[in-house]
């Protein structure tokens, strides 16, 4: 069963002087284990896509369901917290935790004692390929592949399936964007997320399974 799916969605920003369409009717299906690339041009509408996938903004018309229950009837805190994770270009990681706080931080708001978030988090910061001499550095103290690769840590540790990605090489060197790129494949083929990356890159569009492009707020496949 698909573990996100869009049925017919429509969104658009409206003020008191204009409204701009940036979703347009869209129907997909999202299946863990594979990853879903996003291309198109500035201004299709793909940010905003993947915000109504992550929860972040709500369908003007159609639904969204998650595991075939529709995501107006979920917890919507809960589902942004531990179903639907998001990495961004930026990492928006916490500045003034360490590596090993940015990734305990979500777990313990959510009830989680000290010591068992701490062993998750530990497990998750090792799975990304980083190691304890990086436990207690701030994120001004790591590169850009490093700090990709606590958020996706952070994503992980909260036990979500759903890992949307937007633009997640966009700050990164073509050498640290390439190891952040096999991590999220192997995140999808290995440990059986669905993984859905928007990018302006064809190149990662090249390695996922299934390729959409936004067009105008219209998806289609590619
Ligand atoms: N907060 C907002 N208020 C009004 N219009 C917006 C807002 N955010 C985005 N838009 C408009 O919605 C459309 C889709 O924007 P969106 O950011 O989803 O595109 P995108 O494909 O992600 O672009 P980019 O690749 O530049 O990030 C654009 O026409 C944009 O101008």
């Amino acid at each position: 069963m698909a573990i996100l799916k869009l049925n017919d969605v429509s969104y658009s920003y409206q003020n008191q002087y204009q409204s701009v369409e940036a979703v347009k009717n869209v129907s997909l299906e999202l299946e863990q284990g594979k990853v879903y690339a996003i291309i198109g041009k500035s201004g299709s509408g793909k940010s905003t896509l993947l915000s109504l996938m992550a929860g972040l903004t709500l369908p003007k018309s159609g639904e969204i369901l998650y595991d075939g229950d529709s995501i107006k009837n979920l917890d919507m805190e809960e589902y942004r917290r531990d179903k639907a994770s998001v990495i961004y270009q930026t990492f928006n990681l916490f500045p003034l935790m360490t590596v090993l706080e940015n990734v305990i931080f979500p777990l313990e708001l959510k009830g989680m004692k000290h010591l068992e978030a701490k062993a998750i988090a530990e497990r998750h910061i090792a799975s990304v390929g980083l190691d304890k001499n990086h436990y207690k550095r701030f994120p001004n103290m790591l590169s850009g592949g490093e700090r990709q690769r606590v958020a996706i840590a952070r994503a992980l540790a909260t036990g979500s399936r759903l890992l949307l990605a937007d633009e997640p090489t966009g700050n990164l060197d073509m050498a640290n964007g390439d190891l952040v790129v096999k991590l999220l494949i192997d995140l999808a083929h290995k440990d059986k997320l669905a993984v859905v990356i928007v990018t302006h890159d064809l190149s990662i569009a090249d390695k996922a399974d299934e390729v959409f492009q936004m067009n105008d707020g219209i998806l289609s496949r590619m």
